[in-house]
């Protein structure tokens, strides 16, 4: 039900403002990135697109992976812009309507957002996961369900890696399936350090986890530590150091790494460097589509091929030659 202004004012006479107002905005691919940005000029708390056209044959990605062209325009965008219930809605899609050089408000609608404990919400949606006989990925708030099994403790905080992802389960499969103890591990791209922390809980000697982003580092070494890791055992940085104990130029018996095609593509040479001959890559994050791609990247020097597949994800392995 789309509600214009007076429509909106007469609603709320009479009843007790929620905490939050969200605005509901159908507009057009032109005008909708003008829009968003005078929303949250105006006092919006946060602002989403997203394509009203989606399960339609309209529906199309509108971004391409990082460093490739946008992938499409959304043919209905929706824009949602969320305020604190005080606000004056009408005013405000006046001047965003001015801001945009529209000659009027776009149709809108509002919802009422109840004050809700937003971490128990987040917390609620994310349960223990068994990944194998043996495995589990368990909350850090939850009960363990099976306390006979290897139970990784996490609390993912910022980072990417609750287990919910299929190409995140491929890899801990995979891990699950092929760790025969005692190796040195690099997990690439390790986001809460869920993979570095399974394969050291499944045995293996030593694991160095990567990550681009700090914020992810940190979510690694406090998961490391909920799991009583200990630091001679996993150890979590921003870049890789140059390691003076490589044998023939790798160090890693087991090399694992969830990002992405194309990051993944680009990181060829530093993890190729990394695994030792005989020593297995495992590479996942990629579109069944994209695969062929990325084990020509890694073809030179491992034997690759698809492993795993799941929900249009593959993994990919080898072994280097
Ligand atoms: C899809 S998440 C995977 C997290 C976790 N390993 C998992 O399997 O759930 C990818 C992670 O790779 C990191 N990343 C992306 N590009 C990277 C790069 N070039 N070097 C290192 N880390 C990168 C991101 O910050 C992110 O935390």
């Amino acid at each position: 039900m789309f509600c214009p202004p007076s429509a909106y004012a007469a609603k709320c006479k009479g009843r007790t403002l929620m905490p939050w107002i969200s605005v509901i905005i159908k507009t057009d691919s032109m005008h909708v990135e003008i829009l968003s940005d005078a929303m949250l000029a105006l006092g919006a708390l946060s602002t989403d697109i997203h394509d009203s056209a989606a399960g339609t044959e309209h529906e199309q990605p509108l971004f391409g992976e990082p460093g490739e062209p946008a992938a499409g325009v959304w043919l209905a965008p929706e824009l949602t812009a969320l305020f604190k219930g005080d606000t004056d809605i009408p005013a405000v899609m006046r001047a965003a309507a001015e801001a945009a050089a529209l000659p009027a408000p776009p149709s809108y609608r509002i919802e009422y957002v109840e004050e809700q404990d937003w971490v128990r919400v987040t917390q609620s949606q994310f349960n223990p996961i068994r990944i194998s006989s043996r495995l589990w990925v368990v909350p850090s708030w939850h009960e363990i369900p099976d306390p006979n099994a290897i139970n990784l403790i996490l609390d993912p905080g910022l980072a990417f890696g609750t287990g919910t992802h299929p190409s995140t389960q491929l890899c801990l499969e995979w891990l699950d399936e092929n760790l025969g103890g005692g190796e040195d591990v690099l997990d690439y791209g390790c986001g809460s350090g869920i993979l570095a922390i399974a394969a050291l809980k499944m045995g293996a000697h030593h694991v160095v986890g990567i990550d681009i982003d700090p914020q992810a580092v940190e979510a690694s070494c406090q998961n490391a530590r909920l799991n009583q890791c200990s630091e001679t055992e996993i150890e979590f940085h921003t870049q890789m150091a140059e390691r003076t104990d490589t044998e023939r130029g790798g160090w890693a018996n087991i090399v694992v790494a969830n990002i992405l095609a194309n990051p993944l593509i680009m990181l060829a040479p530093i993890l190729t460097h990394a695994a030792r001959p005989g020593g297995r890559i495992a590479l996942s994050g990629i579109l069944a589509e994209q695969a062929e791609e990325v084990m020509a990247a890694y073809q030179q020097s491992f034997d690759m091929h698809i492993a795993l597949n799941r929900e249009g994800w593959v993994l990919l392995t080898g072994a280097r030659k």
